[in-house]
């Protein structure tokens, strides 16, 4: 699926980032936000970055930084520019104005490709309230940016889209509405899940950073064919399958979902309730890592913020090292399993895998059927997995900055046994 199937369609963006000093998330690369461009159909043309102590109240920049970014609007042709940071809608307003251009900010962005990503009836509602607790707290927007058809005429919007001026309050009885409808379709979910549970199934979920890979490693546990592709937002909805563990003869459910990203406002976060749901109800987590990522500490914290902003930091995890075929070879470990030992005694098992080449994968399986055999806690515990000395100072329940695993020199090969006692994992 691709947002923009013709390439005639594609906006040149600028991409703008500033940095607002210490405590302030700022990614000088702008590498991330080039991908959330690229995922929502766009072609980034240029970057630039600046340096300010504080935003500028009405055009977030300096009127000198902003008549280069006019400059570079003109020399490189482009559609639009999107900010890395939030704006305020005056300051979106007022560049608009100044540059004669659309501009987005980040969350505008993510917003735009959930929009255009959302696939069922549940997905789609819980991208509309998304939109709408958006911009419910930054005032009255233009509906446009609700009503927005891509593929009229231009980028964004054009001559299709309808100018309706919408106060707080409809916005807020929309809200409501779409609760209602989102409370429905829970209560629907929640009997399946319970039917799960009857079952007593044990349940898995992968969770992680966008594109992490978690729908290649589901693809490639359970020969399914959920979408996946370099784009960030690729999965909106969750998916669930039967996973068959041959070593103890039992079927575990696997889910697979919408992945994290930084600076997550907590109104989206909390508008994907119903999707997330299905992590917070899971025995175990497979916190999904792209290893081959320069950036894969802060991605890690991230998750395990977003985690605890749901309500899922309890359940216990697999860090899953995927991508390791990206990894040079010096830096490969030499084992597909170990245990890192956090702070407090507590042991994570880790698993370093490549969901494309399937190298590693058995190793995860053996880890599942243990789990599901409600054999991990006592493995770890009784040291059958050899725990790896690493990152003595890493907190995995705390909040960010938390985690610098290093990848071992030598992992040690840990023998996987299987048993039957059915004690779970959920601590
Ligand atoms: N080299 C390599 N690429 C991988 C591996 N696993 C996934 N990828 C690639 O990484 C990209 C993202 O994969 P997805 O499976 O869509 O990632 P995701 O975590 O589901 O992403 P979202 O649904 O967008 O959050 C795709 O281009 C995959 O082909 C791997 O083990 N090695
Ligand atoms: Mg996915």
């Amino acid at each position: 699926m691709s947002i923009a199937p013709n390439p005639a369609d594609q906006a040149r963006t600028v991409l703008v980032g500033v940095d607002l000093g210490p405590g302030s998330s700022f990614d000088p690369t702008l590498d991330e936000l080039a991908l959330l461009a690229e995922s929502a159909g766009d072609t980034p043309v240029a970057r630039l970055t600046a340096r300010r102590k504080a935003p500028d109240a009405a055009l977030f920049v300096g009127s000198g930084k902003a008549d280069e970014i006019k400059a570079l609007v003109a020399a490189t042709q482009a559609h639009g520019v999107i900010f890395d940071q939030a704006l305020s809608p005056a300051q979106q307003r007022n560049l608009e104005r100044h540059l004669g251009v659309e501009v987005l900010d980040r969350i505008g962005l993510i917003l735009e490709i959930f929009g255009a990503r959302a696939q069922s009836a549940e997905g789609k509602l819980q991208v509309e309230l998304a939109r709408l607790r958006y911009l419910s707290t930054r005032l009255v927007r233009r509906w446009s940016h609700l009503e927005r058809q891509r593929g009229g005429v231009g980028h964004r919007g054009g001559p299709g889209e309808r100018q309706i001026e919408l106060d707080k309050r409809m916005i807020g009885e929309r809200i409501k509405q779409l609760k209602g409808r989102l409370v429905k379709l829970k209560r629907q979910r929640g009997t399946q899940r319970k039917a799960r549970e009857r079952q007593g199934t044990f349940r898995v979920s992968l969770v992680g950073y966008t594109n992490a890979g978690k729908s290649t490693l589901f693809n490639a546990l359970v020969k399914a064919r959920a979408y996946a592709a370099d784009q960030l937002f690729a999965t909106l909805d969750t998916t669930t399958r039967q996973l068959y563990l041959e070593d103890v003869q039992t079927s575990v459910s696997l889910s697979d979902t919408v992945g994290f990203i930084r600076d997550l406002p907590h109104s989206l976060v909390e508008a994907f309730e119903a999707t997330l749901q299905e992590a917070v109800d899971a025995d175990l987590l497979l916190h999904v890592i792209d290893a081959s990522s320069p950036v894969l500490t802060e991605q890690m914290a991230e998750v395990q913020r977003v985690l605890a902003e749901i309500g899922a930091d309890g359940i216990g995890q697999v860090l899953v090292y995927n991508k390791s075929d990206l990894l040079p070879a010096d830096q490969r470990p030499r084992a597909a399993l170990d245990v890192l030992e956090l702070e407090g005694g507590v042991r994570v098992p880790r698993v370093f895998l490549s969901a494309l080449t399937a190298e590693g994968l058995p190793a995860l399986r053996g880890l599942l059927a243990m789990a599901a055999a409600g054999r991990l806690e006592q493995a770890l515990d009784g040291g059958e997995l050899t725990p790896n000395a690493v990152a003595a100072s890493c907190d995995l329940a705390a909040a960010p900055p938390l985690c610098t695993p290093t990848l071992p020199d030598q992992a040690p090969i840990a023998t996987l046994r299987t048993g039957t006692n059915d004690s779970h994992l959920r601590s």
